[in-house]
């Protein structure tokens, strides 16, 4: 020890007039506070200082003054940061030990040790619906990894939707938890559904978590005012509250002010609290009951019905024997006790109403009025999706133009439907009446805006009045391309007769619960129906009336990947999606398969799509090259994902020789990098007719009789073949060619000369 610290100790105890008039022997030693007397310094102050001026041994093993107040930690921070005693304040923590306020290391007894802190496992568990989360618990591995003064042995980031609840229990690992909150349904709910229930379910111990040491940080928006963080709260106090020691205070990071500069400042103070070894401790302060606040000691045992620790009756007054003249002081303890407990049975009213809403559930035993269900699309959503270009109609339902009808009007061709199936572009329409669905798809969800859900939750408009809206505001969108140079007056008029709806802009619209009244509807305004649906609701398939053309998206061909790709919400998703391919397999009308080739990510899975092929049976398979529109942090996609169109072909020659002669090429589009496979059921004397006879479709509609995909089937034409020069580009366009295009060169693929 140096004559330094001695000094400053000895010279800072004279300033307050209470300590030892020669320097503490304990504190004289290399290790800080703990001297090697033994006691240390606490036995030596003891038995040096006034009888007032006793001090004890705090947890961290450091001399605590009781009556110097935080007289020893202003002498210890100097000692620490070596700077003079006038420059630098401390203040005393729970511990006993100094936090200095420059926000150096903290205790004079745990810096004078150099032994890095050694800790087994650490996990960081996120959970996230766009990334930040995910991030944020990247980098505080990173930190951790970096810091010389704890050695974790390993450090692991996870999902929670990949954490094993029930491991919780018996957890040895400090847990990080850096939690995002949705007002919605989210990845995070079943934990925190588990969690709940664990909480107020009267069978578990009420230290049921003893052995897990954590700390939560939550980020969310504050512009949702009262649910501002609401999940990682309550996620942090049932921890605490079932025995569980909060190793860290909770962390409240807000997307509306600095949320990352608030990150880093919560992480750094988390990692710095890891080199102290006794803040890692078990805390019995934490325990349950006594837990996180000092309200839950009581109300513990009434919410299960159990015995609170004190007895009070309707009068206030306790059954506990109480000496007269105590009677006074009593009383007001239990008035403030019955003032804890309402506010308690109110906090928990609250907590299990926000809980309720958040993971979709009753909760608790006293439910009060049924909430009312609430509108979809929040100010904020609807506010993104209208910068998008969306028009919402009512709660629920959006519409949009695609570029393919302004492309239509202006005699620029058309999309890839007119090629396969003799649609026109400016004689459809692109809306959803569910903006919501059940996944967050890496190539969808990058605005961050449309809601999900796993059950309808909101509002439901009628369907003649989506109906109305969608058609009214599309023709607005029309009538305000009129201005647009090269529109073809003959195009422009047409364009006010919608003959197509496109049910597939985002969201799911098979969600929406009137949705066979909706298609019935189009239908009986002779408007043919395509509807896509992200295959996660078997039953609704099921229910579905005949619609022209039924489609299942299938972005990949495992469990893994599809996870990984379309991100569903569902933990079941896979069992979903597998029966929804064997209902489409069992409807009548034509179905398609809709698959998106990402390059990495699911061109690769060639077996796999053949076995989903055998069990849906689909009429067609649209095979497309993802679109790379700019993704943000919601997904890590880049051009390097986009699969040229040689590519594509490729993919569906490889996919088509497995399919046992069954499938085979018929058309393209290569302007969007897109192929059909066809069923050799649309090949009749070697001409394909995957082209639809819309009269026909509404005619047998009408007719109520049941009826097949082969019965309004119409001839492809030969430029929309594949293998044919016009790839797809009906020769009665003009093609156009954007100025300054990049030529980028194709990779080549052996043996591209034959077709399959
Ligand atoms: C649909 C939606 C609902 C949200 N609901 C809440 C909420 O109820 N409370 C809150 O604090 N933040 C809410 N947020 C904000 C997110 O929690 C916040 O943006 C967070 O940083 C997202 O983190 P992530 O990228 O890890 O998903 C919501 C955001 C969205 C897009
Ligand atoms: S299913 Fe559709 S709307 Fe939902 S995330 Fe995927 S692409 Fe977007």
């Amino acid at each position: 020890m140096s004559n330094f610290i001695n000094s400053l100790l000895y010279g800072f105890t004279n300033i307050l007039s209470v300590g030892p008039e020669q320097p503490i022997e304990g504190q004289a030693e290399q290790e800080g506070c703990s001297g090697s007397n033994g006691e240390g310094c606490c036995k030596n102050r003891e038995s040096t200082a006034t009888a007032e001026q006793s001090a004890t041994r705090a947890k961290s093993g450091c001399c605590q003054e009781e009556s110097a107040g935080d007289a020893c930690c202003s002498s210890s921070s100097v000692a620490l940061d070596g700077i003079t005693a006038t420059t630098i304040s401390a203040t005393k923590r729970e511990d006993g030990c100094c936090q200095s306020t420059t926000g150096k290391s903290s205790c004079a007894c745990e810096s004078a040790s150099n032994e890095p802190v050694i800790i087994e496992n650490l996990k960081i568990i996120f959970s996230t619906l766009t990334g930040t989360a995910k991030t944020m618990a990247k980098e505080m591995q990173d930190k951790i990894e970096a810091n010389d003064r704890v050695t974790v042995h390993n450090v692991k980031v996870m999902d929670v939707t990949e954490y094993d609840n029930d491991n919780l229990l018996q957890e040895t690992a400090i847990c990080v938890f850096i939690l995002s909150t949705y007002n919605v349904e989210g990845p995070l709910d079943w934990f925190s559904n588990w969690l709940h229930d664990l909480r107020y379910d009267f069978r578990v111990d009420r230290d049921a978590l003893k052995k897990l040491r954590y700390a939560v940080c939550g980020l969310g928006d504050s512009a949702y005012g009262d649910e501002f963080n609401v999940a990682a709260n309550n996620i942090d106090k049932w921890l605490g509250r079932l025995g569980a020691t909060r190793i860290y205070p909770l962390g409240e990071c807000d997307k509306n002010a600095d949320q990352k500069g608030q990150f880093d400042v919560w992480s750094n103070g988390f990692v710095s609290e890891l080199e102290d070894k006794h803040s890692l401790e078990f805390s019995p302060t934490n325990f349950a009951f006594q837990s996180d606040d000092e309200d839950d000691q009581e109300s513990a045992g009434e919410e299960e019905g159990g015995q609170p620790d004190i007895n009070i009756d309707e009068n206030g007054s306790g059954d506990e024997m109480v000496d007269l003249e105590d009677m006074g002081n009593m009383a007001s303890k239990i008035k403030a006790a019955k003032a804890k407990r309402a506010e308690e049975e109110e906090d928990f009213e609250i907590s299990k109403a926000k809980a309720k809403r958040l993971i979709g559930t009753d909760v608790g035993n006293k439910p009060k009025t049924a909430p009312q269900a609430r509108e979809m699309v929040s100010p904020m959503i609807l506010k993104n999706l209208t910068k998008q270009g969306y028009k919402v109609i009512g709660s629920h339902s959006g519409v949009k133009i695609c570029r393919w009808t302004k492309s239509a009007l202006r005699g620029r061709g058309f999309c890839y439907k007119h090629a396969f199936y003799g649609i026109q572009s400016h004689l459809c329409m692109e809306t959803t009446p569910s903006l919501a669905c059940a996944n967050k798809c890496v190539f969808c969800w990058r605005h961050h805006t449309n809601p999900v859900g796993t059950t309808w939750r909101w509002k439901v408009d009628d369907p003649q009045f989506i109906l109305d809206g969608a058609m009214e505001n599309h023709y607005k969108m029309i009538k305000q391309l009129k201005g647009v140079p090269g529109v073809k007056a003959e195009r422009f008029q047409e364009a006010f007769t919608i003959r197509h709806c496109a049910l597939s802009l985002v969201g799911e619209p098979i969600f929406y619960p009137h949705i066979n009244e909706f298609v019935t509807k189009l239908h009986e305004n002779n408007i043919s129906s395509f509807l896509v649906t992200n295959a996660q609701f078997p039953d609704k398939i099921a229910e579905m009336v005949p619609v022209t053309q039924l489609y299942v998206s299938v972005d990949a061909a495992t469990k893994d990947s599809l996870k990984k790709i379309d991100r569903p919400l569902f933990r079941d998703f896979w069992e979903r999606f597998l029966n929804c391919l064997e209902q489409l397999s069992l409807k009548g009308q034509r179905t398609v398969y809709r698959m998106t080739l990402v390059k990495g990510h699911n061109t690769a899975e060639i077996d796999g799509y053949v076995e989903l092929i055998r069990r849906g049976k689909p009429s067609f398979i649209e095979v497309k090259g993802v679109t790379y529109c700019g993704y943000s942090g919601a997904s890590d996609l880049t051009m390097a994902n986009v699969p040229f169109h040689v590519e594509v072909i490729d993919f569906c020659r490889q996919l088509v020789a497995k399919l046992d002669g069954d499938y085979e090429i018929s058309a393209e589009h290569a302007h969007s990098c897109s192929l059909l496979i066809a069923h050799k059921d649309f090949k009749i004397n070697g001409e394909w007719y995957t082209h639809i006879d819309y009269p026909k479709f509404f005619e047998l509609v009408k007719s109520g009789k049941s009826f097949t995909s082969l019965d309004y089937m119409a001839k492809t034409p030969d430029w929309a073949l594949h293998g044919h020069e016009a790839a797809g580009f009906d020769p009665n366009e003009t093609r156009h060619y954007r100025k300054n295009r990049k030529t980028v060169v194709p990779p080549t693929i052996p043996d591209m000369t034959t077709t399959a």
